[in-house]
């Protein structure tokens, strides 16, 4: 991460007068996740697969009129071809596998192909695409929103930004002469996670949730029928004045382990058995690009009242993709 952090940054950021914040980290984050969960790395592949997974996911939360021309359409023929070359990429994979068990298994598709269960069963195909899937379109755009956000709080708010780049030199100096960021920076990098999760309270990325009742809830004076559909609105609890006193003061301070804050009132990763199962890599993953990022870089917001909506209901994003004027350190 800390290597592909730097390669990014030196690539597409070092020289640039100007930059789309929100499309060059999506770019990034979804190289790390392609490599991560299918372990491509291969820049004409990532290329191709991000242009697919653009066109799939639009179609997640499209009308269902599969008629040439809809983006329902496109995202359903954006799916077979992203699952036919999947196919073959786990034929080869498969192949590796049978030549050499002990290949090293770094990404997850190849641990999901070498995965039995307890009869000595493996994972169907249908399967480990779909959790292949499902563990690249939670991850990528996610975090790059999440990365946006927090370097658009930052330049808003200078109070903060001078207290996390001392923990950030701080973290510099004691790592010499190593180059690499350890585990344990990552531990110390409280101020910045503080800062983050500030940012997820006053602006969670994912809106809410949904679920469903499985059986009669009664709650206080409220009857929920079997069946029904609840919402989780993140941005009503987690603004809610009974937890959080001064619920629209920017305070990162709340989540720096001094009892401040109620178990279970800011949730930006969900709760529950269907809590979010990349919020650890989602951290640091957010970590180690800040880290390199305020090492090398301070930016400039060019709409300065750029407003943050909700277009596709879901996800928070800039409306304008957050345009900075960038100044290289
Ligand atoms: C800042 C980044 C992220 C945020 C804000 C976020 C938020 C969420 C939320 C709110 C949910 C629904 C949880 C619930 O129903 O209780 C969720 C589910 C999920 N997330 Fe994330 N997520 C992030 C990053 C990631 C990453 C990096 C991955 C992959 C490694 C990931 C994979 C998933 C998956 C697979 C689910 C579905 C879990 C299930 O239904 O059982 N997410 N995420």
């Amino acid at each position: 991460m800390d290597n592909m952090s730097h390669f990014h940054l030196e690539n597409h950021w070092k020289g640039k007068r100007e930059v789309i914040v929100y499309d060059l980290v999506k770019l990034f984050t979804f190289s790390l996740s392609i490599r991560a969960f299918m372990g491509i790395v291969d820049s004409d592949k990532i290329l191709y697969f991000y242009e697919k997974f653009k066109i799939f996911t639009r179609g997640l939360l499209a009308m269902d009129i599969n008629f040439p021309g809809t983006t329902f359409y496109k995202a359903m023929k954006a799916g077979i071809e992203l699952r036919k070359e999947m196919k073959s990429i786990i034929e080869q994979r498969r192949e590796k596998l049978q030549e050499n068990p002990n290949i090293p298994k770094v990404d997850v598709l190849t641990q999901l192909l070498d995965e039995q269960d307890g009869d000595g069963n493996y994972m169907s195909e249908v399967e480990i695409v779909d959790k292949v899937f499902g563990f690249i379109i939670g991850s990528y755009d996610t975090t790059a929103i999440t990365i946006t956000l927090t370097m658009k709080y930052l330049q808003e708010k200078p109070e903060f930004f001078n207290e996390i780049m001392e923990e950030q030199n701080e973290i510099s100096r004691q790592m010499k002469p190593r180059k690499v960021l350890c585990w344990d920076d990552i531990q110390k990098m409280r101020k910045t996670w503080s800062f983050v999760n500030e940012v997820l309270r006053n602006k969670p990325v994912v809106q809410g949730i949904f679920r469903e009742a499985i059986e009669d809830i009664t709650y206080e004076d409220f009857v929920i029928p079997k069946g029904w559909k609840i919402y989780l609105s993140f941005g009503a609890t987690q603004k809610n004045s009974e937890y959080f006193p001064n619920p629209n003061k920017f305070d990162p301070s709340i989540f720096e382990g001094n009892g401040q804050l109620v178990p279970y009132t800011s949730v930006p990763f969900g709760g529950g058995h269907r809590i979010c199962p990349g919020k650890e890599f989602a951290r640091l993953l957010i970590l180690v690009f800040l880290h390199n990022l305020l090492k090398k870089f301070r930016w400039k917001a060019k709409v300065p009242s750029e407003k943050i909506l909700y277009p596709f209901f879901l996800l928070a994003i800039p409306t304008d993709r957050y345009p900075v004027t960038l100044y290289n350190l």
